[in-house]
């Protein structure tokens, strides 16, 4: 278990995170999430033991995890960090990326281990390519195999997938968070991207004005956002009478007091997000034909 107890770390005089307390069980998915700035690469970074805290202590089991001015080198064995910038070989191959960490004296394991890392982060086909060539999302898909190569009990990602393009994006997922699981690993993801986290997470930390905002499990945090800005890492909302309503949540009816003037509409595939008019403020409703400009509707929340 990864235990984090009133830590409070600033790179200057200002904190960047003011005593943050939580808990991550073996094998657990969290998410952190947060406005950029928040400090999500920055808890990442201090729990890594990049940087030394200035109050509080981190934990893996028995373990305290420690910054530089009590380690010769950063990091520890049980413990891998993806960066938003990767840090590769550039001038050797895929799999010798790969397998840098893995043992020579058992070339049947490396190789095995390997191929089946290869295969998680989709990359076989280019095995004997050398990282310089690769794009920038094959890159960062090599460091992913790479952190996960000699197997940490705990992993660190930031923005995992922020380099891969759509196409390949939801099985890479896929793959990486049930390799994950099955392996038991624990993972600490910071991210922007809800479909990292919705299906994928436990828990997740909301970081704001340098504090653990909220900490729950996804559907808590989806299906009650006790603030607009949990309710807009999800989806398009609107705040009427205090409340926040997701855009799904109003739904257009024959009669009602909530009567709205059409402005626009965003064609989203299987539906339209539509912009309207309610007494002079904006607000975002699903729906599944093309409403007109200026053409007004009645809506109910149906929460
Ligand atoms: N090396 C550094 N030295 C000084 N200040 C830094 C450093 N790295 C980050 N900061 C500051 O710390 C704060 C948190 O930055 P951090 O990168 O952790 O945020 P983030 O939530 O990961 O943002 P993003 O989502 O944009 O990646 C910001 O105000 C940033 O300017």
């Amino acid at each position: 278990m990864l235990n984090v107890k009133h830590l409070t770390f600033s790179y200057a005089k200002t904190p960047v995170l003011k005593d943050l307390s939580f808990k991550v069980q073996q094998g657990e998915h969290l998410a952190v999430i947060g406005e950029s700035g928040s400090g999500k690469s920055t808890l990442l970074k201090v729990l890594y033991g990049e940087y030394d805290v200035n109050f509080g202590n981190i934990y893996w089991k028995d373990t305290e995890i420690l910054g530089p001015k009590h380690n010769l080198v950063i990091g520890y064995d049980f413990m891998k960090y993806v960066a938003q910038e990767f840090d590769l070989m550039p001038f050797t191959s895929v799999e010798e990326n790969i397998g840098k960490f893995l043992s020579n004296f058992f070339p049947k394991e490396k190789k095995e281990r390997t191929a089946e890392l290869l295969e998680v982060v989709e990359l076989t086909a280019f095995s004997k390519t050398k990282v310089k060539t690769l794009s920038g999302g094959q890159k960062q898909r090599v460091a992913l195999a790479r952190a996960l190569a000699k197997q940490p009990e705990i992993i660190l990602l930031d923005e995992p997938f922020s380099h891969i393009d759509n196409f390949k994006k939801q099985t890479l997922r896929r793959n990486v968070f049930k390799y994950l699981k099955s392996k038991n690993i624990t993972c600490i993801v910071a991210t922007h991207d809800k479909n990292d986290i919705l299906g994928f997470a436990d828990n997740i930390i909301v970081l704001n004005n340098n504090q653990i905002e909220a900490y729950d499990t996804p559907e808590a945090l989806y299906k009650t956002p006790k603030t607009p800005l949990i309710a807009s890492f999800f989806d398009e909302f609107n705040v009427i009478d205090n409340q926040i309503v997701y855009a799904h949540q109003l739904k257009v009816v024959e009669a009602s007091d909530l009567k709205a003037t059409i402005i626009t509409s965003y064609f989203k595939g299987n539906f339209y997000l539509v912009e309207a008019d309610l007494n002079g403020e904006k607000v975002f409703f699903e729906s599944l034909i093309l409403l007109q400009k200026n053409q007004n509707i009645y809506l109910k929340i149906e929460l």
